[in-house]
């Protein structure tokens, strides 16, 4: 009876009410599950800086793709086709290690209580936090596929080289407005890309062998120098120089100043819809608006399509349905 797991069993919940998500799911099941994410987070971070942005992203990745359901964690077998191999994740995707690190210390204290999927939603706001960002109270009990969808991670998740017209689709298709958009590529105020995702802006930006004119000129031969026209697209630059390991508005002062590294940042600002320009410029101005936004768009990420209730299972390896 999955109902066992439920944070309301035997303590006078609202078992209609527990059936969506809820801050206090874990409240008399595993009281300790943040205490444990945090502590595996900062020793993680602590050897690695960049780990907080890779599992930021990893939520992201999660959600697009058949809601937030831990689908992306799951690896090739007999009958999963992995997400892991798709376009956008294939050597792309990192904190893999860290979310087992995190189950398995829970499946000592817990048995069979915290889902993948909610490890991976605490992950992204303990990530935050961590890295100097928002907190906000992040509602649990998603529960985890029993299925992947390589196809659905192919199509659902916009490439980098997107027009504004575009991410507007993919954010609308999950249900994301404009807001929404401007706010959560804010992430990107942490980590870094691979030279594969911006090359086309350095050298042939139209299909007309010409660099994206809105490239600021030192930043473009900055780039061009971590960025050869081949032989390097696994070489790294961070998304925010100005700041990569600190959760901050650095990210949209830089797209004013034409440092914005992926063409989906600069799009925000020098795309045709007035909507996000004004937001970049408004989040650019006052960080606390950033945060509160960014806060209120991973919350509304977060709920995307959970598996609830009778629904899905708590996987007891992130890797393998049961
Ligand atoms: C708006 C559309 C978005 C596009 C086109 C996009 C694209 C990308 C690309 C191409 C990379 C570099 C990947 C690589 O080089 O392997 C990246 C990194 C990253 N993205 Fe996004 N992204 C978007 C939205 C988001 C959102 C919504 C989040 C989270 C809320 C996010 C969080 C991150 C983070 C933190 C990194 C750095 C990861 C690391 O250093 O390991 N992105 N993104
Ligand atoms: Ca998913
Ligand atoms: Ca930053």
């Amino acid at each position: 009876n999955p109902g066992f797991h439920f944070g309301w069993n035997g303590h006078g919940g609202n078992r209609d009410i527990s059936f969506g998500l809820s801050p206090q799911f874990y409240q008399f099941s595993c009281p300790q599950t943040n205490d444990i994410v945090m502590s595996v987070l900062e020793k993680a971070i602590s050897k690695d800086m960049r780990i907080a942005a890779s599992l930021l992203r990893l939520h992201f990745h999660d959600c697009f793709v058949q809601g937030c359901d831990a689908s992306i964690l799951l690896d090739n077998s007999a009958k999963i086709v992995s997400e892991k191999n798709s376009k956008p994740n294939k050597n792309s995707i990192r904190g893999l290690e860290v979310i087992d690190e995190i189950k398995s210390k829970l499946e000592e204290a817990c048995p069979q209580t915290v889902s993948c999927a909610d490890i991976v939603a605490l992950a992204a706001r303990g990530s935050t936090v961590l890295s100097g960002g928002p907190n906000w109270e992040l509602p649990l009990g998603r529960r985890d596929s029993k299925t992947a969808s390589l196809n659905g991670s192919n199509n659902h998740i916009p490439p980098p080289n997107a027009t504004i017209e575009k991410l507007i689709t993919f954010f609308k298709r999950q249900g994301l407005d404009e807001v929404d958009l401007v706010a959560l590529s804010g992430a990107h105020t942490i980590g870094v890309a691979r030279c594969a995702t911006f090359k086309q802006r350095l050298y042939n930006q139209n299909g007309n062998n010409q660099p994206d004119q809105n490239l600021e000129k030192s930043f473009f031969f900055d780039l061009k120098n971590v960025c050869p026209k081949s032989g390097a697209d696994n070489r790294i630059s961070p998304l925010d120089f100005g700041s990569p390991s600190m959760f901050d508005n650095t990210y949209f002062k830089l797209i004013l100043r034409g440092k914005g590294l992926l063409n989906s940042d600069e799009v925000l600002l020098t795309g045709s819809v007035k909507e996000t320009q004004e937001l970049v410029k408004k989040y650019a101005q006052d960080e606390s608006l950033f945060f509160e936004q960014f806060a209120m768009s991973m919350t509304k990420m977060g709920n995307l399509r959970p598996l609830t209730g009778f629904n899905g299972e708590v996987r007891k390896n992130c890797r393998h349905v049961n």
